[in-house]
């Protein structure tokens, strides 16, 4: 048996083009969706994805600001800039491009953008809500592995999910996420004894822990689903995921690669949070007009 391989271009592809009709349709009242983006210093992979990020938001017909730093910045400036774009209105959201130089504190960072406009779904008030299932921008690779699930048609009532990574922007979120959607969730992570048992248990493994190759055939149950998200370089400089994938498509039932599998998906989902907000702000006006 071999696995299925997600297609994540091309799911987001299809997600782009039904964001692009609802940009449309908001624009007709007057409201254009807003996202500013904050680059620090010259991490060439950190400039890759803020230039793809403004690229999308062109093509779906939304404004972009980028805003870039040298690496001294200090966190005061940032913070204060932060606070100017959670007043602008022409902004529906913010996200400040991780990771940040040691001397910032991602944190601080974090919790100074308004949770209205933190399109990112990093601030501890999006991640509250999203725990007790309340309406939150949910971050965006964590979503975006979820609309990947249900687009393929993967089922995940009563599945048992393993996700390998506790990190706080894919791990711990994904894993809360799909509880929500009724799965049974085993976190697991560098100190956890017996590895391969437990992932032999998963129907599907979500595989965050950011090291090429880490999950072999070994630790995957025939037929099971495995989402890989890891962004790694191998000995040739070449992208490549947690997942040995050669030898996992020949066990697994469903395979995301690296790349073209969930990486894809982040940046669409960031453009879908973005609307959402810009529709959110438009629909506080008006009620607050009526
Ligand atoms: N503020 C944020 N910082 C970071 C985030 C984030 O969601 N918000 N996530 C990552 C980087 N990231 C987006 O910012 C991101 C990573 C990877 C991809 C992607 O499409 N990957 C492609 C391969 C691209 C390549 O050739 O390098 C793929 O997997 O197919 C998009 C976005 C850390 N920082």
């Amino acid at each position: 048996m071999t696995a299925e391989i997600i297609n994540g271009k091309e799911i987001a592809k299809r997600k782009k083009q039904e964001i692009f009709v609802e940009v449309e349709e908001l624009k007709k009242s007057g409201v254009t969706p807003g996202l500013a983006v904050i680059l620090v210093g010259d991490n060439q992979a950190s400039q890759t994805y803020v230039r793809s990020k403004q690229k999308t938001c062109k093509e779906l017909g939304m404004h972009s600001v980028l805003i870039e730093y040298n690496e001294s910045v200090s966190e005061e400036e940032l913070l204060r800039k932060i606070e100017q774009l959670n007043i602008d209105g022409s902004i529906h959201g913010i996200l400040v491009q991780l990771p940040l130089p040691d001397h910032i504190s991602e944190m601080k960072v974090i919790e100074t953008i308004s949770p209205e406009k933190d399109v990112d779904g990093f601030h501890p008030v999006n991640i509250g809500r999203m725990m007790i299932g309340q309406e939150a921008f949910l971050s965006c690779t964590p979503y975006g592995i979820l609309v990947l699930l249900k687009e393929s048609g993967i089922e995940l009532e009563g599945k048992h999910v393993v996700v390998v990574g506790r990190s706080n922007i894919v791990g711990k979120p994904v894993g809360q996420l799909l509880l929500n959607e009724n799965a049974t969730v085993t976190y697991c992570h560098s100190r956890t004894k017996g590895l391969e048992k437990l992932t032999q248990a998963a129907d599907i493994i979500i595989a965050a822990v950011g090291k090429a190759g880490f999950i072999t055939k070994d630790h995957v149950k025939q037929g099971a689903v495995v989402i890989d998200v890891g962004i790694n370089r191998n000995s040739e400089g070449k992208l490549c995921g947690d997942v040995a994938f050669d030898e996992v498509k020949e066990v697994a039932g469903y395979l995301t690669p690296v790349p073209g599998g969930v990486g894809p998906m982040t940046i669409t989902v960031l453009m879908y949070n973005t609307l959402k907000s810009a529709r959110d702000s438009l629909s506080k006006l008006q009620r607050t007009n009526s």
